[in-house]
């Protein structure tokens, strides 16, 4: 857990500073790239997962440890991937220098593009029943990364098909849910308002939690280690509403990803009042874990298959921080069947109690069948 926490710290710092390059005026477009699917990918993703990939081998001493994650290194590798090679090394090389910050080791040398395409490629396992891997999503919601908005990084430990432990880092969402309009500012300004409380403010977080411990942990996002204490850590708990009428739910932006239509009718039927709140990411799990709100729902477009990075971690924090996520059947996710989740009946629901829950499991076989999905 110890490693984890501070390898997820140190690829949030990569990830900040790509973003925050992205965001500039003159920012090159070309650092944006479109997947086979159309879904974007970045610098970021590519350095998170070399970083992650390294540092995990280097601190366990294990050249073939097992990483389930979701980049590969197919168009950095192509030949006109060159130029965007060279920005991945620059990124991953300038993270893993500061590593001894977040006490970490950093590479005798610095690393070669071959060092860096090797990484990425060992990330390369499918998962399954059986042993002991890593999962890892390094940018989750890189369309909230691209538009300056929400993201997660999110490392999990799966062990016999069940997730262990799970971390997620949030670079830009605060320790307090109230920071977040001080954090828009800070993108629309780009400029130096002063932070809310000088000293202790931070732009994000990291929250953590080891499956069968009931507690589920945040930390403030640092840039130097050495000044945080363990004891920084605080306990996270989901939210003690039961009402629907005081509950919010989340959901993802896109309507591409998710049925708004559907998600808006369950709300209506089991007496949810408030608008929706709409995240970009994992976030979205952290934001049920330590409270800000109380219900997530997402209903993927029939024949999408969600997959393991996209959940794991999130899904360990919500459950420790006493929290319910099932499929829309009110089964659990299983994370044992490979690089999917197979089996997963109609949606995903996480709720910050069963009594929300249960009423939303209800809602949906009510009006499955009438909906279009
Ligand atoms: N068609 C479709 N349906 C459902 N889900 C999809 C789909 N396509 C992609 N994905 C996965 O969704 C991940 C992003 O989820 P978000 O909750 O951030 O979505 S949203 O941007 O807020 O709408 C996103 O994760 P990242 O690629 O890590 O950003 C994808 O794994
Ligand atoms: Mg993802
Ligand atoms: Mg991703
Ligand atoms: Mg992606």
């Amino acid at each position: 857990m110890e490693v984890a926490v501070r390898v997820v710290q140190a690829a949030c710092t990569l990830c900040q500073r790509v973003q925050d390059a992205l965001l500039l005026p003159a920012s090159a477009s070309g650092s944006v790239h479109s997947k086979l699917d159309r879904s974007p990918v970045t610098v970021a993703d590519w350095g998170v997962q070399a970083i992650v990939s390294w540092l995990l081998s280097d601190c366990f001493q294990d050249e073939n440890i097992s990483i389930v994650a979701e980049e590969d290194d197919e168009t950095l590798s192509s030949s006109d991937g060159a130029a965007l090679l060279e920005s991945v090394v620059a990124a991953v090389n300038g993270c893993l220098i500061e590593a001894p910050k977040y006490g970490l080791r950093s590479p005798e040398k610095e690393l070669k593009a071959h060092d860096i395409l090797q990484a990425i490629r060992r990330c390369s396992s499918i998962g399954g029943p059986k042993g002991r891997f890593w999962v890892l999503d390094p940018v989750d919601g890189t369309l909230g990364f691209v538009r300056g908005d929400q993201y997660a990084v999110a490392l999990a430990l799966i062990e016999d098909g069940e997730v262990v432990l799970g971390v997620l880092g949030c670079p830009n969402y605060p320790m307090k849910k109230e920071w977040l309009n001080y954090h828009q500012r800070y993108y629309r300004l780009m400029s130096k308002v002063s932070p809310p409380t000088p000293g202790s403010w931070h732009r994000g977080c990291v929250m953590y939690a080891h499956r069968g411990c009931g507690q589920a942990w945040m930390q403030p996002l640092v840039h130097d280690f050495g000044k945080l204490d363990w004891r920084n850590s605080r306990e996270v708990r989901v939210s003690t509403v039961s009402d629907p009428l005081s509950a919010t739910f989340c959901e993802p932006v896109e309507k591409a990803n998710t049925s708004h239509t559907f998600t808006a009718g369950l709300a209506h039927s089991v007496g949810l009042r408030k608008q929706p709140l709409r995240v970009y990411s994992m976030v979205k799990y952290a934001a049920i874990a330590r409270g800000d709100v109380e219900i997530f729902m997402k209903f993927a477009r029939a024949g999408y298959k969600e997959k393991i990075w996209d959940h794991a971690a999130g899904v360990v924090i919500i459950q420790e921080a006493g929290g319910v996520i099932t499929d829309a059947g009110g089964r659990p996710l299983d994370f044992s069947r490979g690089v999917f989740l197979e089996g997963l009946d109609r949606g995903i629901i996480a709720c910050s109690g069963p009594l929300l829950h249960h009423r939303i499991v209800g809602a949906v076989d009510a009006s499955w069948n009438s909906s279009t999905l």
